[in-house]
């Protein structure tokens, strides 16, 4: 075994060590267990005990120390009960006030006493001043700190003072030996154990600014490590998934997909006939595909999934479709229900709201193979569910299911001997960045193109003063035989200060359009009762829909052209665009109205001008993460792990593109020293780096 791996695994090691201190358990909490996760806890900020400053040159704002000896102390007790003690040095004077005290701090600074002292400096009444500063008793020759001194991440149980020795102690022992040739370093980086030594242990020449804003060379060489870690696990886990097999799925001329194409009442755009034909070359391939399938709102993937799920089946597999919600579900189930069981295909049906009987009438008909597709939401990777022949699993939006549900998902597909062949779809275009480092071992499909004779949506921003217009517009709608959705952000009065909620402005447009249908659909309402509102809208019986995000992807209501989003400056940028590809799904003109109530936040601001400003869903997820960060935009706060410590995928590209170059030539020419590398920082995050 290699040394770096033998260390981990030894410090990774249960020990049967004994019951362990207050602050070690607060290190613990804070995931510092290894020397190695200590090395890597950075400061947040640096305090400058290098230098005293001359207390006549002091200035207000910011800490300072100063040394100085003590003029005289007094016990003052108006306006309030404080230790009052004056000190000097050559250039002025300063006054340092104690408002709680112990009488042994009083005898600590005996007059005459040099003291250095440490702490924020104001001018007030009685000139220059500090409260509660830090005072240590010192002579003349009492040496300076040689470094910067170090302020960590820290915890109420963990004091600085104990964190900073530990910290220094990890980085002492920790291995951190160059490990990569020189020909992958980027030029003019310390190397990892120099950067290491100058964050934690900065000179007093060090320009502080750019390590607190982490731009110095020290910085870049972590990110770099960081990202260039990152990248080899992606090309290990491809190369993984090269070794393994999958059953090659070819259409026979005049199969199931070809029937289907000539079924539809439409032909498909030249993007969706591409992406179709990329699709078709993987699944015929004995590895299996690992492609990730992106369109705007609305592009039409559906049908896609349709044709490579017809291909699957039609060479006698088994295909599984999973969606994130029940209403998303239920969409895909319909639209393929209509477009599959004509050609003879069973499609089976499992959502968490169907139990009992029905539920294993079902799972029977998946264990039998008599089922050719399977649609649902997570239920379909319930223990009970077992495939005849999966060969095909399609997962759309799937970076909405927490990290459990997909290991899950894959726990459910390795159970076979052959792996099936998987599709992710997505309707949140995934900015290049993102691309390159979560789904850098991903095939991409995009359709890029919108079925014919779409008109784009027109998005207009109103303050919620307006509303009454809103209101008139919506019956001009309807009495032109359209169809209005409203969505409102939450559903109960409580949950928030002053948001209208879906049940009050449903009743508020039920009097406003007397002789009208107006539905009301949220997330709380069950199952059932949603498909049933949702069937009525779908159908044209019900002119406006009341609803929360629960319709933010998939419903598909062609008829649809007018779109209210009520507090609209509380919804993330892609989820307003989720919303609005909503409309303009048929060939009528169609309005998007962003109601908002001010006074706006700057993102708040910047997220409502975005979406006035473009259709476009790349443009927008380009905007959203410049807004949001990239962390925020995957999810990733929902799975409680940030999914990069330092790079910062909005600022590092350059440096993402330099870790992709590093990481081909390591893997190809120095498989060894890509190992160590991997090595070294999957020990120290395993979970980010595999997620
Ligand atoms: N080539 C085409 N020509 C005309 N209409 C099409 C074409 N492809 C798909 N459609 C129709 O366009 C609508 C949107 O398609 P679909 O629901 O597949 O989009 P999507 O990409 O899944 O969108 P979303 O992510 O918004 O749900 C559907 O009504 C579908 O039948």
């Amino acid at each position: 075994m290699p040394p770096a791996a033998e260390r981990a695994t030894k410090e990774t090691a249960p020990r049967a060590a004994p019951a362990l201190s207050a602050p070690q358990r607060a290190l613990h909490k804070l995931g510092l267990k290894r020397d190695i996760d200590l090395a890597l806890h950075l400061p947040l900020r640096y305090e400058d005990e290098t230098r005293n400053i001359p207390i006549g040159q002091a200035r207000e704002g910011g800490t300072v120390q100063v040394e100085g000896v003590v003029l005289d102390h007094r016990v003052e007790t108006r306006p309030r009960r404080q230790l009052v003690v004056r000190i000097a040095d050559d250039s002025g004077e300063l006054t340092l006030r104690f408002l709680h005290f112990y009488p042994s701090q009083q005898k600590a600074m005996p007059v005459g006493q040099r003291v250095r002292v440490r702490g924020e400096l104001r001018v007030g009444f009685f000139g220059k001043e500090m409260v509660h500063p830090a005072v240590k008793a010192v002579t003349e020759d009492t040496p300076l700190a040689q470094a910067m001194t170090p302020v960590y991440p820290a915890s109420a149980q963990l004091p600085q003072a104990y964190l900073r020795k530990a910290v220094a102690g990890g980085l002492q022992r920790a291995a951190l030996g160059e490990v990569l040739p020189p020909e992958v370093l980027p030029p003019g980086l310390p190397t990892l154990k120099q950067a290491l030594q100058l964050l934690h242990h900065p000179t007093p020449q060090t320009p502080i600014a750019a390590l607190e804003d982490r731009s110095h060379p020290a910085w870049e060489r972590l990110k770099f490590e960081e990202l260039l870690a990152q990248q080899l696990s992606q090309l290990e886990a491809k190369r993984e998934r090269a070794r393994l097999q999958a059953p090659a799925l070819k259409a026979e001329p005049g199969g199931l997909p070809e029937q289907l194409l000539a079924a539809l009442p439409f032909s498909l755009t030249g993007a969706q006939h591409r992406v179709c034909e990329e699709i078709a070359a993987d699944l015929a391939r004995p590895q299996p595909m690992h492609r990730l399938l992106q369109g705007d709102v609305g592009s039409g993937k559906t049908v896609v999934a349709a044709l490579a799920a017809a291909v699957a089946i039609g060479a006698g597999w088994q295909c599984a479709l999973m969606a994130p919600t029940e209403l998303l579900a239920e969409q895909h189930f319909r639209k393929l229900v209509q477009w599959l069981e004509p050609l003879g295909i069973r499609v089976a049906w499992l959502s968490g709201s169907r139990k009992g009987k029905a539920r294993q009438q079902m799972v029977d008909m998946v264990a039998s193979g008599e089922a050719g597709l399977v649609v649902g939401t997570h239920a379909v990777i319930q223990q009970d569910v077992n495939f005849h022949r999966l060969g095909l699993a399609i997962v759309d939006e799937q970076h909405r299911f927490g990290v459990a549900q997909r290991l899950a998902l894959r726990s459910k597909l390795e159970a076979s001997t052959l792996e099936p062949h998987l599709l992710m779809m997505s309707a949140t275009p995934i900015p290049r960045t993102l691309a390159m480092t979560y789904f850098a071992d991903l095939a991409v499909s995009t359709i890029d193109e919108l079925p014919p004779g779409r008109t784009p949506v027109l998005t207009k921003v109103f303050a919620d003063g307006r509303r009454d217009e809103v209101i008139a517009r919506i019956a001009d709608e309807v009495e032109a035989g359209r169809q209005v959705y409203w969505v409102c952000p939450l559903i109960e009065e409580s949950e928030a200060l002053d948001l209208r909620n879906a049940t009050e402005t449903h009743a508020e447009l039920c009097a406003a359009l007397p002789g009208r249908s107006v539905g009301l659909l949220h997330g709380r309402m069950p199952a059932a009762d949603k498909a049933a509102v949702m069937a009525e809208f779908s159908a044209g019986r019900m002119q406006v829909l009341v609803a929360t995000t629960v319709i933010e992807v998939g419903v598909d209501v062609p008829n649809a052209s007018l779109m209210v989003i009520e507090h609209a400056e509380r919804f993330g940028l892609s989820q307003l665009h989720q919303l609005r590809g909503r409309v303009g799904r048929g060939a009528v003109a169609s309005i998007c109205v962003l109601l908002y109530t001010g006074p706006l936040s700057p993102s708040g601001k910047a997220r409502l001008k975005a979406m006035a400003g473009t259709n476009d869903g790349f443009e927008i997820a380009r905007l959203d993460l410049e807004i949001r960060g990239p962390g925020e935009f995957m999810g990733a706060r929902q799975s409680g792990d940030a999914l990069l410590r330092f790079a910062d995928l909005a600022q590092d590209a350059p440096l993402l593109e330099q870790a992709r170059e590093a990481a081909a030539v390591l893997f190809s020419r120095h498989p060894a020293a890509a190992r160590a590398h991997l090595e070294r920082w999957l020990a120290t995050r395993a979970e980010y780096l595999k997620a």
